[in-house]
């Protein structure tokens, strides 16, 4: 019998669908000497409730699960009916995998206590991002941290398994639910990217080793805040547009990080007279964001403090945000602490 070897000629096909986010997170566990194998399956059960979201999602316009829900969540924010929907399916999906003690969740008051003590992980989630972006058809997200839980396994989870401070991630991402739906995650080495394709049901490495640019020329925050900001941040705004950036603000936190993640730009959601902490979660959404930032070789601060240094002190508490590009996080923490010379224009 004559044999030939396999030569891989992608040449035919005009493009190549690549490593599936399964191969991948297979291959990547050699990262990890001594690992099991539970956080590989922990995230297949993620991207298995992405898939079933994104599906929500899709045809949310066409079933009775577009629009409000009719309650409000423990923030007093109005819960959109696809917030609650995802928050089950996740939820679900880490009960059924059996990896997980515990979730804490955007959408739940209590930590929720998954009555698996042998679960050694726990999971932070906001489920659905941007949810006031839902019914308008723009682009929205889910946002996962995951922690090793610290107390011993087959004992009840205590605070401190839940109260960790970002830099105890062993794994965050995203997924961004866009004109097509990535999951971007890290394990801390390095930044991957995956773009669902819907037909074949599959993630697939699109974007392998995500760096973020050291700078940029977009600038995202909610100007309607602008007058009652720090006057600091007053001032890099002002800076930013004497230097003709582009304002860029969807009004959905993964994707405008997302945006500048891939491009070049930096993220602002300040605290305010009002609200001092700001309006974005630490546990769920600016913990994530701030490791795959870091990973990414980009910067995550609260304006005094890296963000993957805070220490919880509740559940849903708030922070600050300044995120993006290296260079022009440090240039907005200068201005924001008074080291650079003022604006003086008045943005009016
Ligand atoms: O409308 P604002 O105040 O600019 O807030 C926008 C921010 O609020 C959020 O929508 C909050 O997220 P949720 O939809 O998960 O509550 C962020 O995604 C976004 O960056
Ligand atoms: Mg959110
Ligand atoms: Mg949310």
């Amino acid at each position: 019998m004559r044999t030939k070897p396999y030569i891989q000629d992608n040449s035919a096909l005009g493009y190549s669908v690549g490593i599936t986010l399964d191969r991948f997170i297979k291959s990547k566990q050699d990262d990890f000497p001594f690992a099991s194998g539970e956080l590989s399956q922990l995230l297949r059960d993620i991207a298995l409730a992405t898939k079933i979201v994104n599906r929500e999602i899709n045809r949310a316009g066409l079933s009775n699960i577009g629009g409000a829900f009719g309650q409000t969540n423990v923030q007093g924010e109005e819960q959109q009916k696809l917030d609650v929907v995802a928050n089950i399916r996740f939820t679900r999906a880490l009960t059924k995998g059996g990896e997980v003690c515990a979730v804490v969740s955007e959408e739940d008051d209590e930590v929720i206590d998954l009555q698996n003590n042998s679960g050694k992980y726990v999971v932070a989630i906001d489920p659905l991002d941007g949810s006031s972006n839902i019914d308008v058809n723009i682009s929205i997200g889910t946002v996962f941290s995951i922690y090793r839980r610290v107390t011993p396994l087959g004992s009840p989870i205590q605070p401190e398994d839940v109260m960790q401070p970002g830099n105890k991630q062993v794994a965050a991402g995203y997924v961004l639910y866009g004109s097509s739906t990535m999951l971007v995650y890290t394990t801390g080495h390095g930044v991957n990217g995956f773009t669902y394709e819907n037909s074949l049901g599959e993630f697939f490495l699109s974007h392998p080793d995500i760096k973020a640019p050291e700078t940029g020329n977009v600038y995202s925050i909610n100007e309607g805040l602008y007058y009652q900001m720090a006057e600091g941040l007053r001032n890099f705004v002002c800076d930013c547009k004497k230097k003709n950036f582009s304002a860029r603000y969807i009004g959905s936190l993964v994707a405008d990080f997302h945006r500048n993640l891939l491009k070049g730009g930096i993220y602002i959601y300040p605290g305010t007279d009002n609200n001092p902490q700001g309006k974005l979660r630490l546990l769920y959404e600016a913990n994530a964001l701030a490791f795959i930032a870091e990973q990414a070789g980009a910067k995550a601060t609260n304006g005094i403090d890296r963000i993957l240094d805070m220490v919880p002190t509740s559940l849903h508490q708030r922070t600050p945000l300044i995120i993006g590009s290296r260079d022009l996080v440090q240039e907005a923490e200068s201005f924001l602490n008074g080291k650079k010379e003022a604006f003086t224009e008045k943005f009016q």
